[in-house]
């Protein structure tokens, strides 16, 4: 027994008390039986006297989940043990889980009826009385009884080793301290339990047990330093669900023990790990809580990455950045994930993988335009990426524009919307950019202008249709000017938004034509000038 740590799931009574959370009858079942396939040691179904479908839910899951110990919670109350003992009574193995708080604090508000005592000293010695009763009432059922101590963490560690050394005489086979609030840091908490178990010297077939809230965010590493103080038993949830900020998280502790196994004293942890992944969507589903896409372990993101560094590390050894095989926790291997932050070695080993074959000469190109896609998404897809390499650049090499890909929205109830990609041949780079405008062409031309950083004027567009029938080519004729100078460009095309766009790019590669025919005639006028000693202006 002292070299494995028991996996107590308290999914679906801890864990469904979080607001919000409750699940229904079917819901319990369907999970209280995944977690069977999971194989945890014990689940604990829910809490038999809190109501009628609490106690069903629990008879049901101890009627039909076979393997792990099913356990109902019962505080130290004679009605609630029967009622826990009555729900169990069609299980295999079953556990009764009693409980009362033993903090100061805990005491004074809940336990504030003269009948528990006038002081606190009377009210402590009471606690002790209804915990050996409880216990005692609880073994006449099960000869498993788990005891807790509620607020275990904030209690006088002298008078909680006194309330734990009744409950193990009386016949408490699992002693749960909880750290009902959150409150504790790693090493107080082991430090709880060293002292307790120093203290009470328990017989060895005693379990201790950590339970967990995550209020700071400790709940996991307080589990596991208790571990390594001797406890071998974790209470814990599914996604770490659970009372306010949650419990500690199952798919992380059983994790934690076995990648880091050597910190443990290797202890043996039962879950088949590949099934996490399922159950963790399963109960998110059934509570309505998503899963935060950074959730260690069965978050989306667990295992991916999108930084061009990382990427290019895991995909020559897994190992640089990943601690555990995804696969291990049911994930899909190598999550390449294309953004803005993804590097050439990513980019192409997706396209590879995708059996797409860039020939060398591309590939700076569509590397660029990938960026530029990639800084209007938050990822880019596989879909898009057969995209961006099928919009090969089509128009002729000498134009320093290229439209690579172009969308056009419009309705009548909407503005018109274009979005064009246009190639920049002279600079290498891709610009994406958007424009509404009074109709489509209007927000094509809007949005090129932008691409090209246009400071010419449209004089004049024409559109006249060159074949007949509905697929008629249209042809479109567009005149601009630039300080006095004009340029003309001409498109055919069934698509006469296409047709407008290609011939006003036709024009502006003119234009730029022109201006860098013009800059290289000043630049040779004014080496002449400077070789005849003459200004360069
Ligand atoms: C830390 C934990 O997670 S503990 C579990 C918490 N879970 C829940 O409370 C969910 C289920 N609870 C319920 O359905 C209800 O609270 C019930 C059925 C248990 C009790 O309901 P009520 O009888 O209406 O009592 P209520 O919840 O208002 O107050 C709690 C009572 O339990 C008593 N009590 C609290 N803990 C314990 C305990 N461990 N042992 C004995 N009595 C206890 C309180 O002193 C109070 O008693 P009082 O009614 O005589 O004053
Ligand atoms: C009943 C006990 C174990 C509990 O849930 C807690 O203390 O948080």
């Amino acid at each position: 027994m002292n070299d494995r740590v028991i996996i107590f799931d308290t999914t679906l009574r801890d864990g469904e008390q979080a607001p919000g959370a409750s699940m229904s009858l079917d819901e319990k079942l369907r999970i209280a039986r995944q977690l069977a396939r999971l194989n945890v040691d014990v689940i604990e179904a829910g809490f038999p006297i809190s109501s009628p479908a609490q106690f069903e839910a629990v008879q049901r899951i101890a009627a039909e989940v076979e393997g792990p110990i099913i356990c109902a919670l019962a505080r130290a109350r004679e009605e609630d043990i029967r009622t826990a003992a009555e729900a169990l009574k069609p299980g295999k193995r079953t556990r009764i889980h009693t409980f009362i708080a033993t903090s100061d604090i805990h005491i004074d508000a809940k336990f504030g009826d003269v009948r528990y005592g006038r002081t606190l000293a009377e009210k402590r010695q009471t606690i002790l009385r209804l915990t050996d009763e409880a216990v005692r009432l609880a073994r006449t059922f099960t000869d498993d009884v788990e005891f807790s101590a509620e607020d275990a963490g904030r209690t006088d560690i002298g008078y909680l080793a006194e309330v734990v050394q009744v409950a193990i005489e009386a016949g408490a086979t699992t002693i749960n301290l909880p750290d009902t609030t959150g409150y504790c840091v790693p090493d107080e908490y082991a430090a709880m339990f060293r002292a307790v178990i120093e203290r009470v010297q328990p017989p060895p077939y005693v379990v201790f047990s950590a339970h967990c809230h995550d209020d700071l965010g400790l709940a996991v590493a307080n589990s596991l330093a208790a571990v390594q103080a001797g406890v071998r038993q974790i209470e814990c949830t599914i996604n770490g669900i659970g009372e306010r900020a949650g419990n500690a998280a199952l798919e992380e502790v059983v994790m934690a023990l076995k990648v880091r196994g050597q910190r443990f004293g290797h202890l043996a942890v039962h879950i088949v790990t590949p099934y996490l992944m399922e159950t963790s969507r399963m109960v998110a589903l059934a509570t309505g809580f998503p899963v935060p896409p950074n959730k260690a372990i069965v978050g989306r993101n667990a295992f991916s990455h999108e930084a061009g560094i990382h990427q290019h590390g895991v995909l020559r050894r897994r190992d640089t950045y990943e601690i555990m095989r995804a696969e291990e926790v049911g994930q899909q291997p190598e999550q390449i994930r294309l953004g803005r932050h993804s590097g050439r070695h990513g980019l192409f080993s997706r396209l590879a993988r995708l059996g797409i074959e860039v020939p060398e000469e591309r590939k700076e190109e569509i590397y660029q335009r990938f960026l530029a896609l990639a800084d209007l998404k938050k990822e880019v897809y596989d879909e898009d990426l057969r995209r961006l390499v099928e919009a090969k650049p089509t128009a002729d090499p000498e134009n320093p524009y290229q439209l690579m890909e172009m969308h056009v929205a419009t309705g009548t109830h909407r503005a018109p919307e274009a979005e064009v990609q246009i190639f920049n041949r002279t600079t290498n780079t891709l610009r994406i950019e958007r424009a509404t405008g009074d109709g489509p062409v209007n927000a094509i031309y809007k949005a090129i202008d932008r691409a090209v950083g246009a400071a010419h004027e449209l004089v004049s567009y024409e559109l006249r249709s060159v074949t007949e029938g509905a697929d008629a080519v249209g042809e479109v004729s567009v005149v601009i000017d630039y300080n006095g100078s004009r340029f003309k460009g001409t498109a055919r095309h069934t698509d006469v938004l296409r047709a407008s766009a290609d011939a006003y790019l036709e024009a502006i590669n003119q234009l730029e034509q022109f201006r860098a025919d013009r800059e290289s005639v000043s630049f040779v006028r004014a080496g002449i000038m400077q070789s005849f000693g003459g200004a360069a202006a």
